[in-house]
């Protein structure tokens, strides 16, 4: 029987694995892909971003695949290959702070599925803008060091020199691994998919100890909030609020993402911070019936989770009487 092809795509907070993960589905019209997605907070955004397929998609979410969630990676597989599902491929993104080898660990040591499903790839996204600050963490350079595929991505965001430095610095930490150069991510899929790459030798190279089910452990002072609101936001009050965080805050500020519901909006609007650089749009309409709530994901150091929820509440959209109250005051 032929084993199913799985590829782990990996990298730091905001590199750009989900929109590697949409360009890879859209690129593959037809395949039966399950998706496997990690996120590191008790909130999920990343399962809302996804582009709409067929595919089935999985979220393991509120704690790091390489940890918490480890056995709901193992049991999600085992559902699957018990279900009987005829699947092409499975896909694995984790979440942006998982160290890739306990990851490893759980294909090789689990007999079931080391029967069954082929570890292909571990494809590391890499954000050119952020990578040299994040590597004083050790997952950002685990997830380097174990990638078969390394896309140097935001290339936008930099000059050539800086490139070139960082793709050197790259070649070091991981002399294997092919680097290609990406802006969205935008690789054909035969680039990262198919490889036959993954080489259990090379990474008992780097960590002899890999198959060795040992404790590990993140950097206590990295946290996540979560904030959810149901009243809708002010879209300028929230614009203030959150470039003044940025500015205040944005060395420890490593990833903010959500999907807002702004007053008097009809679509979700979507939004993403990596440090200080911040981006948003609005997304698909609201549907009837869905729940109109806003949602948040902090990701850093030494998080002030009361701070912030004052921050959002101060963004609420005053009731309509009470705004007219308040203008014909001020009028
Ligand atoms: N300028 C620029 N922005 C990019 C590029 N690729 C992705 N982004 C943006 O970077 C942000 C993060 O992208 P995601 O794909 O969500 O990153 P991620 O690695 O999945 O993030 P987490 O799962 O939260 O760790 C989004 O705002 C993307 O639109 C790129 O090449 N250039």
């Amino acid at each position: 029987m032929d084993r199913i092809s799985a590829t782990i795509l990996t990298g730091f907070l905001g590199s750009g694995k989900t929109t590697l993960l949409n360009t890879l589905l859209e690129a593959s019209p037809g395949e039966r892909i399950f998706v496997i997605v990690n996120e590191y907070g008790e909130v999920g955004i990343d399962g809302k971003l996804i582009v709409e397929t067929q595919d089935d998609v999985v979220e393991l979410n509120n704690g790091c695949i390489c940890c918490t969630v480890r056995g709901d990676l193992i049991a999600a597989m085992q559902g699957l290959l018990a279900s009987g599902r005829a699947v092409d491929r499975i896909i694995i993104e984790t979440s942006g702070l998982a160290d890739p080898a306990p990851v490893i660990q759980s294909f090789m040591l689990d007999e079931v599925l080391r029967q069954r499903i082929q570890l292909d790839a571990i494809v590391t996204v890499v954000d050119a803008r952020h990578v040299a600050d994040q590597l004083a963490l050790d997952e950002a350079r685990e997830q380097i060091c174990f990638a078969d595929v390394l896309l140097l991505n935001k290339i936008d965001l930099v000059d050539e020199a800086s490139l070139a430095a960082t793709q050197d610095m790259l070649h070091r930490l991981n002399p294997l691994a092919r680097i290609i150069r990406t802006h969205t991510c935008d690789v054909p899929r035969a680039a990262v998919l198919d490889l036959r790459a993954f080489d259990l030798r090379n990474v008992l190279a780097i960590d002899p100890d890999i198959l060795a089910d040992h404790a590990h452990e993140h950097d206590e002072s990295i946290g996540c909030v979560a904030l959810r609101e149901r009243v809708p936001l002010d879209p300028a009050a929230f614009n203030i609020w959150l470039n003044r965080l940025v500015q205040a805050a944005g060395k420890d500020l490593f990833r903010i993402k959500g999907v807002l519901n702004f007053a008097d909006e009809p679509r979700r609007y979507v939004f993403h911070g990596v440090h200080m650089t911040l981006e948003g749009r609005p997304g698909r309409v609201w549907r009837a019936g869905e729940t109109r709530l806003s949602e948040i994901v902090f990701i850093g150091r030494n998080l002030d989770a009361e701070m912030l929820r004052h921050g959002l509440d101060a963004c609420r959209q005053e009731p309509a009487v009470e705004r007219a109250a308040r203008a014909a005051l001020a009028g």
